[in-house]
């Protein structure tokens, strides 16, 4: 439906209505829990409410961004793809019989959403480039655009695992796998992950890509340490969303391996990646030591900003160094999946010798709650005092 002066009223009411709710945080275990004993009538109440409250809430501050901003193509585009959303999801709470059909159409309306916003990050990579090139960015606007995508994208993170849930769960798609291979996980979730299997898969895809690239690759140790283990030789398992394990693995792989290749490149043998695990009371923590020469203290910061890693392309001429300027948002993003569930990514380097990466996580599934940005009175003087 497209936004008139009448219907525009009631949209912006509507916004400002859900806006008021706080995002309700689940944990592992609070997920695992339902799924365990999952019901589909349960579900759609608590999404119908709760998926408008976070959109509505992360919209609020889509709405705040700088004019300059705002006005970019690709950020007008994202912001419409939200309020399409926005309505469509909030037919539901009209609706008062709980039918077959309706719980049939609220996936389908989910699924519609999710696929919506498939490119949403690379879109606002676009706007975030589209405003480089047309205003000059001061740091406080860049601090502003920092501050709001590590919100956005832990907030569209979060709508994404909700969405995966209810329709990995009730969605009907997946045919179960005939033969007694019934999969244990719960939705998107794997109450048993084996932690080596993850590391592995996500060491191999990214050695494919470095053996492309440079024609070898380092190779990889793993070592494994669980206090009060009576078993020290099984591999450590934890309750996890094995998806976004994978996605921050093959970013840090990814990374040691470019740096190791470009810092040894005229020497034959390479140092190997380390990869250290470790389960204690509160975390678990996979660290990741490479010897590629490290990066200087004074760049570390710049590892993690859209602004800066969203710089043109460079020129192909200067393709053998390792250009810091990265060229994706896999390295913040990596940060916030590590963060949604509590935990947290922290890189230490040591210029002339290497880096070390370490994902935290936490041990105990009802302690791994969902981080949620919170739309309130501070966040709105933040974006006021930002510009
Ligand atoms: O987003 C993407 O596509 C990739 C985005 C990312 O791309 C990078 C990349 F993979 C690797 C490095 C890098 C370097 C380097 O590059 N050292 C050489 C140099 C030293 C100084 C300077 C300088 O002073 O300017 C420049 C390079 N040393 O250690 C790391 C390194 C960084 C991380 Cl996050 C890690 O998990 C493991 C590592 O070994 C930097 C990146 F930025």
């Amino acid at each position: 439906m497209k936004l008139t002066p009448k219907n525009y009223k009631n949209y912006a009411k509507l916004l400002d209505a859900y806006s008021q709710f706080s995002p309700s945080p689940l944990s592992i275990k609070k997920f695992i829990d339902f799924g365990l004993n999952a019901c589909e009538t349960k579900s759609y109440i608590f999404l119908r409410k709760e998926l408008p409250v976070r959109l509505a809430n992360i919209m609020k501050e889509i709405a705040l961004l700088p004019e300059n901003l705002l006005r970019m193509p690709s950020v007008h585009a994202v912001h419409e793809w939200y309020m399409t959303s926005f309505k469509e999801i909030l037919e539901f709470e009209k609706m008062d019989e709980v039918s077959p059909r309706n719980l049939r159409h609220f996936c389908d309306s989910i699924v519609k959403i999710r696929n919506r916003h498939s490119d949403v990050v690379e879109t606002m990579a676009q706007g975030v480039i589209e405003l480089k090139e047309s205003h000059d960015v001061d740091q406080q606007t860049e601090h502003s655009i920092q501050y709001f995508l590590d919100r956005f994208y832990m907030s569209r993170i979060s709508i994404r695992m909700l969405i995966n849930q209810h329709t990995l769960l009730f969605g009907g798609q997946l045919e179960r796998a005939p033969g007694p291979t019934q999969s244990k996980y719960i939705g998107c979730i794997d109450p048993h992950c084996n932690l080596v299997s993850v590391i592995k898969d996500a060491y191999e895809n990214a050695r494919f890509l470095c053996d492309q690239y440079y024609l070898d690759s380092p190779e990889l140790v793993i070592e494994q340490h669980e206090i009060n283990e009576l078993k020290p030789e099984s591999d450590i398992r934890i309750v996890y969303v094995p998806s976004h394990l994978y996605h921050m693995l093959f970013e840090l792989f990814k990374n040691s391996m470019r740096a190791v290749m470009e810092y040894h490149g005229q020497e034959q043998q390479y140092p190997p990646i380390h990869l250290t695990i470790s389960k204690g009371n509160e975390d678990v923590c996979l660290k990741l030591s490479d010897r590629g020469g490290g990066i200087p203290r004074s760049l570390h910061d710049q590892l993690f900003k859209y602004m800066y890693s969203t710089a043109p392309q460079p020129s192909k001429s200067d393709a053998h160094t390792v250009p810091l300027a990265g060229y994706g948002y896999g390295l913040p993003i990596s940060r916030l999946y590590a963060r949604y569930f509590h935990g947290d990514l922290v890189i230490m380097s040591c210029e002339g010798y290497g880096t070390d990466a370490v994902i935290y996580m936490k041990a105990l599934s009802n302690e791994a709650n969902e981080l949620l940005p919170i739309f309130n009175k501070t966040t709105s003087k933040f974006y006021r005092a930002g510009y």
